[in-house]
């Protein structure tokens, strides 16, 4: 049974088209990320599907409720832990959760099932006011928070971003423990690597999905070969000489290599390489690689600007 239905869906802010005629479903029990950079609409989705604020055209159905009547019932069954921190920085964490038990009639005795895992890593500073955690564990607050009414489909707006990399880890292993409590997560992000983590995602930018698949799929969708390049005269010079070659497809910056695609389906490997020394390049490196989802991407993001 899909949890959250989605159709047409459009919100424009103004001028700005924040979401342009979206359709998608998620499933029970799924872990959906919607993945995409700043701008993407990923905020605005979220906020519509949490009843906080309205679209302009479409249809959604969140649990089979229509958030701009049901909304009260959204918000009873639904735990959201928005991009920016939002809990009581003047409260400490014990008061913190107690309030938001308290507004939710429940305690956190009822929910310890549920957050015991989590809050036992932050019950040592139960005393410590919320201004003054560390990230990371302002972090596990917000999502102890975020569950503490046994939500049944949840909202996670960005929960790693500006995190260090082994409290995204963390976070990670949380979400995924989640999972055995038929809790339905969907989890916003604009790094491409997390995209894995999911069981399904929606690759999002200005205001369209791209294409929604499994991790697995998307990856696998890239729709030519892919070289991996570099040279000891640098990207920069490596970049400018492709851009004028006339097989060119494509290039972009990849890590410390440049990605390539060629006009031509064949090895290119050998051609290629005689051409960039022909040009003066030296260590010339190429390297036919798999691609991966950021690689898929950036190829949608380019299509989609043309
Ligand atoms: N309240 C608002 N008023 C005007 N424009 C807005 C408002 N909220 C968002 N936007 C614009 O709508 C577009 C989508 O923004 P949204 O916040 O949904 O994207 P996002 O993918 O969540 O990215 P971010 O990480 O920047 O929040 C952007 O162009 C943004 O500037």
């Amino acid at each position: 049974m899909a949890v959250i239905e989605v159709k047409n869906l459009t919100k424009n802010y103004g001028e700005v088209e924040a979401l342009k005629s979206i359709s998608f479903e998620v499933q029970q029990n799924e872990i959906f990320g919607l993945i995409g950079p700043d701008g993407a609409g990923k905020s605005t989705l979220i906020r519509i599907l949490n009843s906080l604020i309205l679209a302009d055209e479409g249809n959604v159905s969140v649990m089979g409720k229509d958030p701009n009547k049901q909304y009260q019932y959204i918000r009873n069954h639904i735990g959201y832990m928005p991009g920016r921190f939002s809990l009581y920085e003047d409260l400490s964490v014990k008061e913190n959760l107690e309030f938001f038990a308290t507004i939710f009639g429940t305690t956190i005795k009822k929910s310890y099932n549920l957050i015991k895992d989590i809050y036992q890593q932050i019950e040592p500073f139960n005393d410590r006011k919320a201004g003054a955690l560390s990230g990371g564990m302002k972090q596990k607050l917000a999502l102890c928070a975020a569950l503490i009414h046994y939500p049944k489909v949840l909202f996670l707006d960005e929960p790693t971003t500006g995190v260090d990399p082994v409290s995204r880890k963390e976070f990670w292993q949380i979400i995924k423990g989640l999972h055995q409590h038929n809790i339905t997560i969907i989890v916003s992000t604009p790094y491409m690597d997390e995209a894995d983590l999911c069981d399904r995602v929606a690759l999002m930018n200005d205001g369209e999905i791209l294409r929604i698949d499994t991790p697995q799929n998307v990856a696998n969708s890239f729709d030519k070969p892919l070289y991996a390049l570099e040279a000891k005269e640098g990207n920069y010079k490596l970049i400018k000489a492709l851009r004028a070659y006339s097989f060119l497809d494509s290039v972009f910056p990849f890590g410390e290599k440049l990605h390539y695609t060629d006009q031509r389906d064949d090895d290119i490997t050998v051609e290629l390489k005689k051409h960039l020394t022909s040009e003066g390049f030296s260590d010339i490196s190429i390297e036919k690689i798999a691609s991966n989802t950021e690689d898929v991407f950036i190829r949608l993001m380019n299509n989609q600007k043309q």
